[in-house]
């Protein structure tokens, strides 16, 4: 589970989060939605690791990770599929998924054989490099990167950008695979709404920083789409 509580977030002088408080339950699916810039990938990013707080508190799975490392937060069970994939394009599709291997305290050097259950295509494309691969070849090897860990949580950042319908589609059901047959949370920033319904048992809206709505997904109704999401 997540529970954020009070967070501030801010990149020099402008102030992206404010005071921001979030709790998402273990095997949950929750999207957390909103316009472009309102702060869900500095969101994700402070959950991550990756960005300081600059006050308020993080837990993830129990453990207070405020302060933690990116590396600490793969070892208490978070996976994360960043936007815009970060694959390594000289490296073979292979040795992508092999780079998870060093970011945990474990024994195993192999990778899990069920990454190419949910994502076959890689297991063919195993010798390519990840540069030649399509953008949504790529988005699955992204996904399968941060399984290779095993985590109980998987927080993914708008993966469906620029992927042709039937990868969305493989996709959306792989994550709910995931969350039934692994009991695996999900956590999802997501702008296309029927994507974000498929997947969603929970909402969350942002505006400029803060949590302005959350609730079970059938209460995302028209008004909040209108107010917080349309464009
Ligand atoms: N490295 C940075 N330095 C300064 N400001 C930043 C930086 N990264 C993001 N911002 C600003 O922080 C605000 C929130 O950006 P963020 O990427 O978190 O929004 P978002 O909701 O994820 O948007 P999008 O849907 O476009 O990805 C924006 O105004 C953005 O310009």
């Amino acid at each position: 589970m997540i529970n954020v509580s009070q967070l501030n977030q801010r990149y020099g002088g402008s102030q992206i989060l404010w005071d921001l408080n979030m709790d998402i339950a273990a095997g949950s699916r929750t999207c957390i939605m909103g316009r472009n810039g309102v702060g869900k990938t500095t969101l994700l990013k402070c959950l991550m690791g990756m960005l300081p707080a600059a006050s308020g508190s993080i837990t993830i799975n129990q453990q207070d990770v405020t302060r933690a490392s990116i590396e600490s937060r793969a070892n208490i069970g978070v996976g994360y599929v960043p936007q815009g994939r970060h694959i390594f394009g000289q490296l073979t599709v292979e040795e992508n998924l092999k780079v998870s291997l060093n970011c945990k305290r474990q024994t195993s050097r192999s990778l899990p054989e069920d990454i190419f259950e949910y994502f076959p295509v890689l297991k063919e494309m195993l010798q390519r490099r990840g540069g030649d691969l399509s953008g949504g070849q790529q988005q699955q090897l992204a996904i399968a990167r941060a399984l290779v860990l095993n985590p109980n949580m998987l927080i993914l950042d708008e993966p469906n950008e620029g992927i042709q319908p039937n990868i969305v589609q493989l996709i959306r059901d792989v994550l709910l695979r995931l969350n039934k047959e692994k009991g695996m949370t999900i956590v999802l920033v997501e702008q296309k709404l029927p994507f974000a319904r498929a997947v969603g048992e929970q909402f969350y809206l942002m505006e400029r920083g803060k949590v302005v709505s959350h609730g079970a997904m059938p209460e995302l109704n028209d008004d909040l789409v209108k107010q917080y999401l349309s464009v």
